[in-house]
């Protein structure tokens, strides 16, 4: 039998990169003397890539912005958050000894993001975690992203794995509805950026921390 695979998100999931997003989405929008954005602005802002967080601190700032001028700052934002990289973004607590004993019972790891392949790759290397992972697809790597469950079952694949033995787990409402539409089980940790309360996001299943996520519980929700 093909070997489980477990789809980790990036962003609020496997690390916590908001001080770096917010450092260089603040860098980014002062070129249009915006006032910087917080923390707690994050979950609005975050979850479609860089692009979309761009655009969302604008319409956060009641400020316009025309499609042509989102490519230069957008040039801006990759410049500042590859310059820093991996900055102060680092694995949650427990997440490398999860990924340690997942690998060593024989699970296939991968990580769907959406934020873009040339951002993803390097924050995964950066911080020590590429050998963990079959594969790494951003939120351009595919056609489609999250929600989009094509985004998922192709990860899947590119890992070598398959999408009918397979568990996402995720922070927020991209990745709860991805994996549902894909018809894959779905984990949600609480310490990422959902914009609504994790309880209503509709996972299989929830974990307070890295030291839930055993072979036993994945095997369980597998067989479910
Ligand atoms: O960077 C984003 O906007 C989203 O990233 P994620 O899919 O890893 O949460
Ligand atoms: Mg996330």
């Amino acid at each position: 039998m093909t070997a489980p695979t477990i789809v980790f998100d990036l962003d609020g999931t496997l690390v916590d990169t908001a001080p770096d997003l917010v450092a260089s989405l603040n860098h980014t929008i002062a070129a249009a003397d915006l006032a910087p954005v917080g923390y707690d602005d994050l979950t609005f802002l975050v979850g479609q890539g860089a692009r979309a967080m761009i655009a969302r601190a604008f319409a956060l700032r009641g400020a316009p912005l025309a499609e042509t001028e989102i490519q230069p700052l957008l040039d801006r934002f990759i410049e500042h958050y590859m310059a820093g990289m991996p900055g102060d973004s680092r694995p949650y607590p427990g997440l490398v000894e999860a990924l340690d004993r997942l690998k060593a019972a024989g699970f296939r790891l991968a990580v769907c993001t959406n934020k873009m392949e040339s951002l993803a790759v390097p924050l995964v290397e950066k911080l020590g975690l590429a050998h963990h992972f079959a594969a790494v697809a951003g939120g351009d790597t595919f056609a489609v992203k999250k929600p989009d469950p094509g985004h998922l079952t192709a990860t899947i694949e590119k890992a070598g794995g398959d999408p009918r033995v397979a568990v996402m787990i995720g922070d927020s409402v991209n990745d709860i509805l991805a994996a549902r539409n894909a018809g894959i089980p779905s984990v949600v940790v609480p310490f990422g950026y959902s914009d609504v309360p994790i309880a209503e996001l509709g996972a299989d299943r929830q974990i307070a921390h890295f030291d839930e996520l055993t072979p036993a519980f994945l095997s369980d929700m597998l067989r479910a």
